[in-house]
């Protein structure tokens, strides 16, 4: 497969170490809003920063090419995004966490809130620890978790970074150097705490679940998901 990596930082250096290692070739690397010709790609994958990446993602269906798109913090564009993949009978992944872990870290969430919706002694609070260089909080994969802990738990309608109400999900965003991602989930009740927990080591599963992602896409039309590649939950 010959692979487009728009957004050549820690994540496009590590995407490129895996596509290699399984045989794909990387046509374009870049860091750049422009500049290269997309339609030489097979299939392009997305981490770039939050005000690139609909951008990015656009291009690549007016060219034809599939893209994966693992970009946080852009996502107030997401639903056009989608419109515009439709009209374009375009091939598209979004994934606010590509890894195996997370995607398996996802259902277990969703399964413990619907569990918890009906014991109403507990609080639920989240926290998310990345390195200092991210741009965006709280991160994606903590947005994905608190929606749904949303759409499974009676007590919930909304998420907030740092504080505590009635039916807001407080959600805490810690940077500290070289983590790579950490999401903690507490239920806290007088008497105990229920807690999960997600620890990234390095940023090789983010990684390989992009790659897996672009593999499975290549050949298909539509919008997918994690759920879908993995064919998980
Ligand atoms: N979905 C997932 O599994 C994961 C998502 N991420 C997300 O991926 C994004 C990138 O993360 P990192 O690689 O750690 O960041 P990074 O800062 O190391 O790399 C981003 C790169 O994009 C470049 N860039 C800036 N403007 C661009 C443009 N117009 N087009 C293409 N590239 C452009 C920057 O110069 C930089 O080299 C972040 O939004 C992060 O939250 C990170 C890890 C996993
Ligand atoms: O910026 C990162 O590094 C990460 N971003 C993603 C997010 O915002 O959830 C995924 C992962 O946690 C690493």
């Amino acid at each position: 497969m010959k692979i487009a990596l728009l957004g050549y930082g820690k994540m496009g250096k590590a995407i490129e170490k895996i596509a290699l290692s399984r045989g794909h070739d990387i046509v374009i690397k870049t860091s750049d809003e422009g500049g290269y010709d997309i339609s030489q790609a097979d299939v392009a994958i997305d981490f770039s920063v939050p005000n690139a990446a609909f951008y990015n993602i656009v291009n690549c269906f007016k060219h034809n090419v599939p893209v994966i798109s693992g970009t946080t913090g852009w996502l107030q564009n997401y639903d056009k995004a989608v419109e515009l993949c439709k009209e374009n009978n375009g091939a598209f992944i979004y994934a606010s966490n590509f890894s195996l872990g997370v995607n398996i870290f996802f259902e277990l969430n969703k399964n413990l809130a619907r569990m918890m919706s009906q014991l109403r002694d507990y609080d639920v609070s989240m926290e998310e620890v990345h390195h200092t260089q991210k741009l965006d909080a709280p991160s994606g994969t903590a947005i994905t978790l608190a929606e749904d802990i949303i759409s499974e738990h009676a007590n919930y309608t909304e998420w907030k970074l740092e504080t505590g109400r009635e039916g807001i999900i407080p959600i805490t965003a810690k940077r500290i150097e070289n983590v790579p991602g950490t999401h903690s989930i507490d239920y806290k009740s007088e008497v105990d705490t229920i807690n999960i927990t997600h620890t990234a080591h390095s940023r090789q599963g983010f990684a390989l679940g992009a790659v897996v992602a672009a593999e499975w896409l290549l050949g298909k039309t539509g919008v997918f998901t994690m759920k879908d590649v993995l064919n998980i939950g």
